[in-house]
């Protein structure tokens, strides 16, 4: 049964986590390009003109439905931030809510779903280096958020199917970074402001993919349009990066210096800061009953710091035609001009 074909080529489209760093930024290019924007979220952080707000959480269907009427293109980009490590919170959301997102899809007549996965759906704290979308899922995710994010990517792809008149892909970013970003930046400057940024963990040489956030965007909205029922792109994943592994030493000195701090410079061997990590991440659960104390030092954070995880792109590449926008040099100007109160000394 071939119900709703050929596509309609409808600009209405719905950004389900639209109030985000990366959602917000996806809207701004959406609505540049010509769409007409439905933002979905828990919360409303900023108003637009030609952007209609539904403020409600994913896992109610009947306020998804209300937000999907006459929508055709959703983009998922909801998910708890990794620093919460609340396990429920996350299965809740990333699992038993985009099963109900795909849900409301479905009865809502949306043709295509692109969701924001993540590039460490693969990532178990062992280096990869130009790794491939062919590559297992980890078996022993690093935190609740890789672990749900994984359930997450494996739903929206099983539920491509040209016969019912639904398209979805997964694009799979690395650590995206910009200005308005509320996590690699903040966290970075809260730790040199205390005084922890003098060390760097392991000998400094690992590569690491940082993705400036336009090219996020980027790759988001050429899947969208890529999405057709005899494109190869229908029901698979894709690694979006700035193509440009780098240090990721160098990449945080050059956020550091450029906001007016010092560059760390003493080396600490990885296994032993990854130790420690393990260890005060423990105590914080045995404790929290009693006090409240988040270390910034988390394994997770330690492995990234730590390892290398860079990822190919060839297959946006070759699928879809994906390149880079911004270059990573120009990306990182933009995002220390973008933050001027997170100066030294401001
Ligand atoms: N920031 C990064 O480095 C990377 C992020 N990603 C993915 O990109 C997506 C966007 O991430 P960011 O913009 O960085 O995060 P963010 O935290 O800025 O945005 C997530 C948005 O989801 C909303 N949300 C959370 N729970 C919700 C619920 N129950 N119902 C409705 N809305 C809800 C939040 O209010 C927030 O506005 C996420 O899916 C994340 O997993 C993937 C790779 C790297
Ligand atoms: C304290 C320092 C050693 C590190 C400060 C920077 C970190 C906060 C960031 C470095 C790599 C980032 C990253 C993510 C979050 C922020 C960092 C840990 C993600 C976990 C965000 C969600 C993803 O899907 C993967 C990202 C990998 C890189």
């Amino acid at each position: 049964m071939l119900s709703l074909y050929p596509l309609q080529s409808s600009k209405r489209c719905a950004v389900i986590g639209g109030s985000g760093f990366l959602g917000r930024h996806l809207v701004e290019k959406l609505l540049g390009k010509g769409y007409t924007v439905s933002v979905f979220d828990i919360r409303q952080s900023y108003e637009l003109p030609g952007v209609t707000f539904h403020q409600g959480d994913l896992c109610d269907k009947q306020a998804l439905l209300t937000a999907l009427q006459g929508v055709s293109l959703v983009f998922h980009c909801a998910s708890p931030a990794p620093a919460s490590d609340d396990k429920a919170l996350f299965q809740r959301v990333n699992i038993q809510g985009t099963q109900t997102v795909l849900q409301a899809c479905t009865e809502a007549g949306v043709q295509k779903v692109v969701l924001t996965s993540s590039a460490s759906v693969v990532f178990e704290g062992t280096d990869i280096k130009d790794g491939r979308e062919d590559l297992p899922y980890a078996k022993n995710p690093i935190d609740y958020y890789t672990e749900t994010k994984i359930e997450q990517e494996k739903l929206v792809l099983k539920a491509c199917d040209k016969e019912k008149g639904l398209l979805t892909v997964a694009i799979r970013p690395h650590g995206i970074f910009g200005p308005r970003d509320p996590q690699l930046v903040p966290i970075l400057v809260d730790t040199a402001r205390r005084g922890n940024m003098k060390f760097i963990i392991g000998d400094g040489s690992n590569l690491v993919d940082f993705t400036f956030v336009d090219n996020v965007v980027h790759g988001l909205i050429l899947s969208a349009e890529s999405l057709r029922p005899e494109s190869p792109i229908c029901g698979k994943a894709y690694h979006i990066t700035n193509d440009e592994p780098v240090r990721f030493w160098d990449f945080m000195s050059d956020i550091l210096v450029g906001l007016g701090y010092s560059a760390p410079r003493y080396n600490l061997p990885y296994t032993l800061v990854y130790g420690l990590a393990l260890l005060l991440w423990l105590l914080s659960l045995l404790l929290c009953p009693l006090v409240a104390f988040k270390p910034t030092f988390t394994p997770m954070r330690v492995a990234l710091a730590g390892k290398h995880h860079f990822y190919s792109c060839s297959r946006a590449k070759q699928d879809m035609g994906y390149k880079p926008v911004v270059g990573l040099k120009d990306g990182i100007r933009r995002t220390v001009e973008s933050y001027p109160h997170l100066r030294h000394g401001a």
